[in-house]
């Protein structure tokens, strides 16, 4: 193989690699923001009856359609105007592209304090709601609490949940190793949960349909601590509460999140054959010893969102 072909080639997979990277970004800003997402389906149909009118020689609808997909351009910028905003402003500090910018041990770290806390709220009974953001967005839920920018502190968690405190009511969100905002609102699961379960863990798990996030309750009634996760409810003592935070949360930092995410993993998982990866799976799940498990879905008719 020549020079020539040698930097055709280059050229060739650098195309690849950068249009990739795009896709990914736009659907990573797509899928982390519930209204954008909704936006996103919105055009899709409207595409799809595009695509019928023209299959059916509706000259009218198609050409309604055209003006509509016209102004779409303008219309998308518009609505997408907080979205783009974040993304450029994301784009301008390029780090929190390649890199989230959170060690390890910072993890480690946060993940200390906020086992401290539970434990503590756990003995003291008080009731307590910890969100922590994963790949999607919580942006929507920050807006509605009371906003802070706080290492997160075992002290600083017992101080917001105590009971009679202004910002006690509500849910405590962590981006990254920060406190984004107290007291905020999600919208709670409309699934039938058993009855000892109230409007604090209905919450919990409301949130852990929507978003990948992983939420933390502490039971006021019981001092309970449990998970919320994809719409699963679990139980916890504090220690398979840090070894599970330890395997979500704490990733060597050379797999850390980058634009070449996908494609490493992608390429990892074809390394692996099946087999092996089960063999993975079992030991991590046997890592995380639950007490209790509430399959959510199991009891309402099987439904499983993502
Ligand atoms: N939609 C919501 N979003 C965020 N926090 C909520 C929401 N609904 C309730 N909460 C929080 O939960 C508290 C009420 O919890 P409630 O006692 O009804 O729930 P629970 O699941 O039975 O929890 P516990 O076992 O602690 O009693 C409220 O004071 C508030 O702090």
């Amino acid at each position: 193989m020549s020079m020539q072909d040698l930097a055709v080639l280059g050229k060739l997979l650098l195309d690849i690699l950068v249009v990739w990277a795009l896709i990914y970004s736009g659907l990573r800003i797509i899928r982390n923001n519930s209204r954008t997402i909704q936006i996103f389906k919105g055009i899709l149909v409207i595409l799809l009856i595009k695509i019928v009118a023209v299959f059916l020689g509706l000259k009218a609808l198609s050409a309604l359609i055209d003006t509509f997909l016209n102004w779409g351009v303008v219309a998308v910028l518009i609505l997408f105007q907080p979205e783009i905003r974040s993304m450029l402003e994301k784009v301008g500090k390029t780090t929190t592209i390649f890199n989230n910018n959170v060690t390890e041990g910072e993890y480690v770290h946060m993940i200390n304090q906020l086992i401290e806390a539970c434990t503590a709220m756990s003995k003291t009974k008080t009731g307590a709601l910890i969100t922590i953001q994963q790949s999607q967005s919580l942006e929507d839920y920050i807006e509605t609490g009371i906003k802070m920018d706080s290492e997160v502190s075992s002290e600083l968690i017992k101080t917001i949940f105590q009971y009679g405190t202004p910002m006690h009511d509500g849910a405590v969100i962590i981006q990254g190793v920060k406190i984004a905002c107290a007291a905020a609102y999600f919208p709670p699961t409309t699934k039938d949960l058993p009855s000892k379960y109230g409007a604090r863990h209905r919450a919990a798990v409301g949130i852990s349909e929507i978003t990948d996030s992983i939420t933390i309750i502490v039971s006021e009634e019981t001092g309970n601590i449990s998970v919320a996760i994809r719409g699963q409810l679990t139980q916890y003592k504090p220690e398979g509460l840090q070894r599970l935070l330890m395997n979500k949360l704490v990733i060597p930092e050379a797999e850390s999140s980058n634009l070449l995410d996908p494609m490493i993993r992608s390429a990892r998982n074809f390394a692996l054959n099946r087999s092996k990866r089960q063999e993975i799976t079992r030991k991590e799940d046997e890592r995380v010893k639950a007490m209790e498990i509430v399959d959510l879905y199991s009891q309402n008719g099987g439904r499983r969102n993502g």
